[in-house]
């Protein structure tokens, strides 16, 4: 199947940008979503690819079709581009079977009706759902519904599948079995997929990458692995996962290392990287890369960090618990197995695993 590339679209509402000079390309078969806050633009770029919103500018294809050209001023309409949607309302008529559902887009698409029922009894045994081609909507339950509507997506082998929050509307548990069974659903399709999610775990589990968006800006793109470990800014560093971001001044500069001097706290910090000297700082702290000790003998052999806190709050969370720490006036949120009495501790940090972000000038 041919790549989609979206080339420098800008979008405005009633003079408002809400895209601007959005670019990126999904390989063929690759399952890429658009992950950010709500009202960042992720819907918008999604409707814009499948032609329910027309782009002010900038350009729009799969393979050799040209979708929306701003040049131009040339738009194929949403029934020319052979796209899959799927939202996350599932949007399934109420007065068809669940097998009547899927025949819809099939007859508008003049396929034999033996054709019909082929691709039909095909797709409802790749989603686990051929016994249940005769129930109405309103006799599946929320997960099933989600599955036929997903069914619905691919039946007539679209050259791009487009998904837009649709396992949101399913509780935690039922979320978790979905996201399992809609990556190997698309696995086995090989369709090329766009998913738009704020949910930053169902993006790391689901994508092969992710472009994070932020204020209609997209601040990076990458495999999840790069996003986590090597985020491009705070602001990513802060959406993905549960990052500390510590305003410092950079200090004394020693081999591939900068001492961060912690807001008023006296305090320093040696985080991996390079910085001009006097300048500011953000550094990202992972919670879970904290390790929390209360023996006083922590190592200072200049390796690693030990950063002296005060727990002000301890939650138990049943897998972990979770602090909320001070180092003068800066707080930190920690995660660790063990629990640790109220008062003082030990923050052991590693400056590898420190992520320092030199301020914008
Ligand atoms: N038809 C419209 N008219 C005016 N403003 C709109 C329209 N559609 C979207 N917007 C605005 O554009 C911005 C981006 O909206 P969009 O739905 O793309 O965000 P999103 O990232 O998908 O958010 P969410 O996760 O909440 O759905 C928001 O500020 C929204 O209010």
């Amino acid at each position: 199947m041919p790549e989609l590339v979206v080339e420098n679209i800008k979008k405005s509402f009633h003079g408002t940008a809400v895209l601007e000079d959005v670019n990126f390309t999904v390989a063929d078969g690759e399952f890429f979503t658009l992950l950010g806050p709500s009202g960042c633009g992720k819907s918008t770029t999604l409707s814009c690819v499948a032609g329910l919103e027309t782009p002010d500018s900038g350009t729009i294809r799969v393979g050799d079709q040209v979708f929306f050209d701003g040049t131009r001023r040339s738009t194929v309409p949403p029934e020319g581009r052979n796209l899959g949607l799927v939202f996350q309302s599932y949007a399934l008529w109420p007065h068809m079977t669940v097998a009547d559902n899927l025949a819809l887009p099939l007859k508008l698409r003049k396929v034999t009706k033996g054709e019909q029922r082929r691709l039909i009894d095909d797709v409802l045994t790749k989603v686990d759902m051929a016994h249940l081609r005769d129930r109405y909507p309103h006799q599946l339950s929320g997960g099933q519904q989600q599955r036929v509507a997903l069914a619905r997506g691919i039946v007539y082998s679209p050259g791009v599948l487009l998904l837009d929050e649709p396992l949101s509307n399913l509780d935690a548990k039922m979320r978790d079995q979905a996201r399992v069974w809609l990556k190997d659903l698309q696995r086995e399709v090989g369709i090329t997929t766009v998913y738009v999610t704020h949910d930053q775990v169902e993006a790391m589990s689901l994508s092969d990458r992710i472009a994070v968006f932020m204020h209609g800006h997209l601040q990076q793109v990458g495999t999840p692995t790069e996003i986590y470990e090597t985020p491009a800014t705070p602001e990513v560093a802060g959406f993905i996962g549960r990052c500390n971001l510590l305003e410092g001044r950079v200090g004394a500069t020693e081999g591939g290392a900068v001492q961060v001097e912690l807001g008023e706290t006296g305090q320093r910090l040696r985080v991996a990287g390079a910085c001009s000297a006097g300048s500011s700082a953000t550094v990202g702290l992972r919670s879970e890369r904290i390790t929390l000790t209360d023996r006083a003998d922590a190592p200072h052999d200049g390796a690693v960090n030990v950063l002296r806190a005060r727990i002000e709050q301890c939650s138990y969370t049943g897998a972990r618990f979770e602090y909320e720490l001070s180092i003068g006036d800066v707080r930190v949120h920690a995660e660790s197995p063990v629990r640790h009495t109220d008062g003082e501790i030990n923050l052991i940090i590693r400056p590898d695993d420190c992520l320092l972000f030199p301020a914008q000038v």
